[in-house]
């Protein structure tokens, strides 16, 4: 698949500003567990807060060809970076544009998608993580007074950008006598009283982006929060994710490319047995591999997003994409630190890092084995 030449323009931006505000910080970003507020109030400002959301609604008006094309720049910069925008666009700004009414949309969709505020996404709970229906936080309405309210209580596993968040939608049990029909979903300004950052996960990797444990005490919402209707809030998170997806593994290919320019400048430079590594052929056929399979997960990814542009259903590319990609990175990345011997396992090079941010790509929005229950789905059909 070719891009147009308004794609092409797009990602060039995008790659230039990474490679001037991003690349050069990443590693000190690392080191420092730096969250890089600035500079993602610019990438905002330049429309990757919301790149598949329409002008009307403050987005870019791009489509999800460009999101996977943002996300892979910023992941080539930095992994953690782009995560933080991933999250942002999808789930939180698809579930928006797909379930919002126009009051919402106004509320909070707008100042997601022009970045004037970051979003969150809080489905995965302690105990559910891959059994994502197996939810304990409850909703409970309580009628009169101010007016109708809903009071949220549970606890939030693993939720990106939790403590940086100004909004995050909150998936919760309203009925649990109806099983997944019994879970809703809701917007919660993460200022309200009883929305706390329990605590800050110590991670391998992806270090510039925080990674929260949510615990919400007797968080008290408007009734008017409620996305779509009461029951709705499970086939709303798994839909967000099918897009979710494609973004993960457009930075899953992002942070591949990554590592395997700096083996390929590594392997031209570094000199073995009276030649540069790269004459080597053990070590082109490993170069040669690696590009390969970065452009295989490319292409995968590409078709993806074409086909949601399209409006077709695309659960099964989606979830085909991020296998592959999420699996492929991991590997790439891996070999990228067999090319640099022992100085790709020293922080000196950028491959130690990237191979830590990799790494969990192929755990979050749905591991590799939920991807495959999800490919197994779609080929029954
Ligand atoms: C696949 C799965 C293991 C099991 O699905 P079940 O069989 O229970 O669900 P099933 O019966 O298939 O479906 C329910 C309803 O939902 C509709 N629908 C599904 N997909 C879609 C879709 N794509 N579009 C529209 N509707 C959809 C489905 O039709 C059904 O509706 P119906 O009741 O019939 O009216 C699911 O639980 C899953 O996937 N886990 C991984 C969670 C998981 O991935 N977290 C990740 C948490 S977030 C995360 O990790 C992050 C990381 C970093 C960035 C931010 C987020």
């Amino acid at each position: 698949m070719q891009l147009t030449s308004e794609h092409e323009m797009i990602r060039d931006a995008v790659r230039s500003f990474v490679q001037e505000r991003i690349t050069p910080n990443a590693a000190r970003w690392d080191k420092e567990h730096h969250f890089p507020a600035e500079e993602l109030k610019e990438l905002a400002a330049m429309g990757a807060y919301g790149v598949a959301v329409p002008e009307e609604f403050g987005g870019a008006g791009m489509d999800y060809l460009s999101l996977a094309l943002v996300l892979e720049e910023i992941a080539a910069g930095d992994g953690g970076t782009s995560t933080v925008v991933s999250v942002n666009n999808c789930p939180v700004c698809s579930i928006g544009m797909m379930y919002a009414n126009a009051e919402q949309k106004e509320q909070w969709l707008r100042p997601l998608a022009s970045g004037e505020k970051l979003g969150a996404f809080c489905l995965t709970e302690p105990h559910a993580g891959s059994d994502a229906a197996d939810l304990r936080t409850t909703a409970r309405l309580e009628k009169g007074g101010e007016g109708d309210e809903y009071v949220l209580n549970g606890v939030k596993q693993f939720i990106t950008s939790g403590k940086h968040a100004d909004v995050a939608i909150v998936m919760a049990v309203t009925d649990k006598a109806a099983g997944k029909k019994g879970i809703s979903a809701f917007w919660v300004d993460t200022k309200t009283p009883g929305y706390i950052v329990a605590s800050l996960e110590h991670k391998m990797g992806q270090h510039s982006s925080d990674t929260a444990q949510i615990l919400f005490e007797n968080c008290r919402i408007p009734a008017a929060n409620l996305i779509g209707e009461e029951g709705m809030g499970y086939k709303i998170a798994l839909s967000g994710l099918e897009g979710g997806r494609i973004g993960i593994a457009s930075q899953s290919v992002g942070m591949a490319r990554a590592a395997f320019e700096a083996a390929l400048t590594y392997a031209k430079d570094r000199r073995t047995f009276g030649k540069p590594i790269f004459e080597h052929q053990a070590v082109q056929f490993r170069l040669a591999d690696m590009a390969t399979q970065i452009e295989a997960a490319r292409q995968l990814i590409w078709h993806a997003a074409s086909m949601k542009d399209a409006g077709k259903p695309c659960l099964k590319e989606a979830a085909m994409a991020k296998l592959f990609a999420s699996e492929m990175a991991e590997k790439v990345c891996s070999d990228a630190i067999q090319i640099h011997g022992g100085y790709g396992y020293v922080s000196d090079f950028p491959v130690e890092r990237i191979y830590r941010d990799v790494r969990v790509c192929q755990i979050y929005e749905g591991s590799s084995d939920i991807q495959k229950i999800l490919i197994g789905r779609g080929l029954m059909d």
